[in-house]
């Protein structure tokens, strides 16, 4: 529906100040100018389908208002980022137009503030490099790795248990955001790494309170375009404490590769084949970036590994602790959903704290798995994702032109009326089977789909499950928040700006 998106006065002003500072942006990131001078041609037609200036958006409600928008302007429209326009898409067809098959593999400008922590690894990498990075690690994503995993996810569970264990005394809400964060962090790192962070017991560790301060600095610098030239960030004081933080996260990436190798040099069998099983049990990604080769045999250098550990350290802590932050909240606040979970925990793990490797894998928990992919849908992780065209795309009766950004949002797929009858309810039987046969492919993408989709999809769903399943074993749970009362904020990740506040109570 085309129309442009009324504009105030200020807004004008701050829209003419703001490409201002972009043309000093392109001018400073010469690498990159080319790109955006390549878009102007694009640019003029862009506000013709309707067009919203990303500072009109309320940052506790991001993507909330993106539902508004989609019925204002239809399922595709432009938001202005700075001087940057990205079209934005929201129905299942033309989110498929992009993510289905090789083409449109590029992630957009809004990475590149990732690459000071995360160089080039899979998640910001495009092209050749990420296409063999790719294929270096899908095994590491395998079955008989994940194995050993789910030992640490019901290790870490446990020792959340035992956090929660004592505020279940008080009778008070507590925020279980931070609780299962930490949680999070502590898995991923023994998983990622082979290292036991004690995130859980030691929260105001260096690392970890540079983890959680990387991110909020690299969503601030996305943010505001003043931040985007080096030159400048680097004079600002965020911009100095981002130097800070970065050396603190890669001097102990650096220090555990370092480790890990003299380890793997003194236990050359533990990334053998042949191994017994109680060693190859906590093998690491890490243990496995170390030992892997690409097609010419080549091994990766530190830098390489760094990067790809860091990577997952980033996209494996936050993801799967705002899900079950989420997923928490809905539960607690629908009785009936959680009674038939504590019926399907009590029937199948009998006096089991936790499912094992083999119960997950055989979906002896359906319940559920349908229970975390529902909270999913109404609360993606990831809420948006970003591309940069590389052909010519026609989408809704729009023709979209090649090298221009897109973003596709989750979080808006996941309410399209036509695919999701009601779809503000919470209701898990949306994923029985019957239910789900002839729903469109790319109506739920809480994974992105397609070759670039979450190389970590298996891995988080059986972390969600274990920590679900051990918090609920143990504790019947009360929301405190009505769903009105969160804020989800418009980051990188979608999370709650005041927590998740429940109360906990023993079974
Ligand atoms: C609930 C938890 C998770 C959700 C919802 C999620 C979601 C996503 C999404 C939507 C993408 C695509 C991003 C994009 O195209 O910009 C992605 C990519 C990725 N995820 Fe996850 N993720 C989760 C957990 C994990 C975990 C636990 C790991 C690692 C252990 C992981 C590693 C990655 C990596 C490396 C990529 C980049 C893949 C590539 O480009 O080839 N994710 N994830």
């Amino acid at each position: 529906s085309p129309g442009a998106g009324a504009c105030s006065t200020t807004t004008i002003v701050l829209l003419v100040l703001t490409a201002l500072l972009g043309g000093l942006v392109a001018y400073t990131q010469l690498s990159r100018t080319r790109r955006l001078v390549s878009l102007l041609p694009a640019m003029p037609a862009l506000p013709l389908i309707g067009s919203v200036p990303w500072f009109e958006l309320d940052d506790a409600r991001f993507f909330v208002q993106f539902v508004g928008l989609v019925q204002q302007f239809g399922s595709v429209f432009t938001i202005w980022l700075g001087p940057i326009p990205i079209a934005v898409l929201t129905a299942p067809e033309s989110v498929e137009a992009v993510l289905r098959g090789s083409h449109h593999i590029e992630k957009s400008f809004i990475y590149w503030f990732l690459t000071p922590w995360l160089g080039r690894g899979l998640l910001t990498s495009g092209g050749d490099k990420w296409r063999t990075r790719r294929r270096m690690l899908t095994p590491a994503f395998h079955f008989d790795i994940l194995r050993g995993m789910v030992e640490v996810f019901r290790e870490q569970a446990e020792v959340l248990i035992g956090v929660l264990d004592a505020s279940a005394d008080t009778k008070k809400p507590i925020d279980v955001f931070p609780l299962v964060s930490l949680c999070a962090l502590d898995s991923i790192c023994e998983t990622a790494m082979g290292k036991k962070l004690h995130a859980l017991k030691q929260s105001e560790s260096t690392y970890v309170q540079a983890v959680f301060r990387i991110s909020e600095l690299i969503h601030h610098r996305q943010k505001f375009p003043w931040n985007w030239p080096d030159f400048i960030y680097s004079w600002l004081p965020d911009g100095r404490d981002h130097t800070r933080v970065l050396a603190e996260l890669h001097n102990f990436t650096d220090s555990v590769i370092a480790e890990r190798r003299v380890f793997l040099n003194d236990n050359p069998d533990v990334t053998d084949e042949q191994a017994d099983s109680s060693k190859k049990r906590r093998l690491a990604f890490l243990d496995l970036l170390i030992s892997a080769r690409d097609e010419d045999g080549n091994h990766l250098s530190n830098m390489d590994i760094r990067e790809e550990v860091d990577t997952f350290m980033f996209e494996g802590h936050d993801t799967t602790a705002a899900a079950l932050a989420w997923s928490l909240h809905l539960i607690g606040s629908h009785p009936d959903v959680q009674a038939r979970i504590h019926e399907e925990l009590d029937r199948v793990l009998g006096s089991e704290p936790s499912p094992s490797f083999e119960q997950l894998k055989a979906h002896e928990l359906p319940y559920l798995e349908m229970t975390l992919k529902e909270a999913l849908r109404l609360f993606p992780s990831v809420p948006a994702i970003s591309r940069v065209l590389d052909q010519d795309i026609d989408v809704c009766g729009y023709k979209i032109p090649a090298g221009l950004t897109v973003g596709l949002i989750p979080y808006a797929v996941h309410r399209d009326p036509k695919h999701w009858p009601d779809p503000e309810a919470f209701n898990p039987d949306r994923f029985l089977p019957e239910n789900s046969a002839n729903r469109h492919p790319y109506a739920y993408i809480p994974f992105s789909a397609g070759p670039r989709n979450c190389i970590g999809q298996r891995f988080a769903e059986f972390e969600e499950r274990v920590v679900m399943a051990s918090i609920l074993k143990r504790f019947r749970i009360v929301s405190t928040q009505t769903r009105d009362q969160l804020a989800p904020l418009g980051e990188i990740i979608l999370r709650p700006r005041d927590g998740v506040w429940v109360t906990l109570e023993r079974r």
